[in-house]
């Protein structure tokens, strides 16, 4: 059986000691997001611990809003908190989408030590929030559990949720071309909240506008790779490569490999899809997971990854097993 690529989400991350250690000389998380050299450092500590086959961007999904003119700051031990979006006045006062670089030149910055220092097998991935995950943060001014701030501006001002995602599309299609542009060889799409949105509105806000990015982005960049992360989209999966133009659908663990294999990878490459939990809890299920998932997708494309970040509390020593067991 052909050993599948493999890389991780969050594979630059808390559960890593020498990424703790950086994140401190750095001082927070967007002050190490924002200081290029640090970055590239954080991104290559798992390829240098692991060898996957790629690395991704170490930078974050809420960098955007914030070149666009939003407030972003992390509260410690919960999680990002934006200014909010609840009208017109707000989405008046965000920047145009040709108005981020200068905010995102460390992060451009970033890219181009990593595609001179990662060695030349190690495909590096760039990557952007897709536009209704990123709005839900920035209407919100936080996580939600069911987004009910983004849906409540859909439902009673869709005009300016409209505009919001339409900016959000234009402005990523500006960030990830420089990403492109500065070394970056395969583009993400995460659209972690893509399963709250239903029926005609998944087509319009998850749908729509990751078609326009990849269309646009082919255009740009020929022949450029570009993976969609539709997370908990479910049945949404089926069909989303053809809709969209995405390359490959990364598939979180809601969805078994089975189902996945028969609905999904027949029309491409997919990635995905093993329970980050396992990362924490290891064991024979870790190497029985592994082989069950490689084995699952070994007849078609196939990226292995997780159906999610791994999470800070991870052993370290699982990936190793994980890899052995996927590479044996
Ligand atoms: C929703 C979202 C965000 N960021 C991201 C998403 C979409 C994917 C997903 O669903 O996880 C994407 C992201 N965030 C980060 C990356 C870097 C690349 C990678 O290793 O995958 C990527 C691709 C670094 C990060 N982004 C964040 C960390 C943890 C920062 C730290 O405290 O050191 C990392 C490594 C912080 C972050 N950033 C965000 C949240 C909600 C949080 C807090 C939760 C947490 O602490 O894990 C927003």
């Amino acid at each position: 059986m052909d050993v599948p690529p493999v890389w991780l989400m969050r594979q630059a991350g808390r559960y890593l000691p020498e990424y703790r250690a950086t994140r401190a000389e750095a001082g927070d998380f967007l002050s190490l997001c924002y200081n290029s050299e640090l970055a590239a450092e954080v991104t290559l500590q798992p390829i240098r611990r692991y060898g996957f086959d790629a690395a991704i961007l170490f930078a974050d999904i809420l960098l955007l809003p914030q070149a666009l003119g939003a407030e972003l700051w992390f509260e410690t031990g919960e999680g990002p908190r934006m200014s909010t979006i609840t009208g017109p006045e707000g989405l008046k006062a965000l920047k145009g989408k040709d108005d981020i670089h200068d905010h995102m030149a460390p992060v451009y910055e970033t890219c181009r030590i990593l595609s001179r220092e990662l060695p030349k097998e190690t495909t590096l991935i760039g990557f952007a929030g897709a536009p209704w995950t990123v709005a839900t943060y920035m209407i919100a001014g936080r996580g939600t559990k069911d987004q009910a701030p983004a849906h409540a501006l859909r439902t009673e001002d869709e005009a300016t949720f409209a505009a919001l995602i339409d900016l959000l599309t234009d402005a990523t299609i500006e960030y990830l071309s420089k990403q492109v542009e500065a070394g970056c060889e395969v583009v993400k799409i995460f659209d972690s909240w893509a399963g709250s949105l239903k029926g005609e509105a998944f087509d319009k806000y998850a749908m729509e506008p990751a078609k326009r990015i990849i269309a646009e982005m082919k255009a740009r960049h020929p022949g450029l790779p570009c993976i969609a992360f539709p997370r908990e989209a479910g049945d949404k999966c089926i069909g989303f490569a053809r809709a969209t133009g995405a390359d490959c659908v990364a598939l979180d663990n809601s969805v078994s490999a089975e189902w996945a294999v028969e609905n999904v990878q027949k029309d491409g490459c997919v990635q995905g899809n093993m329970d980050p939990k396992l990362m924490v809890t290891g064991g024979q299920a870790l190497i029985d997971e592994t082989r069950r998932i490689k084995e699952a997708f070994s007849k078609g494309p196939h990226i292995f990854n997780l159906g999610h970040g791994i999470t800070p509390d991870a052993d370290p020593e699982n990936v190793t097993v994980m890899l052995e067991a996927l590479r044996a």
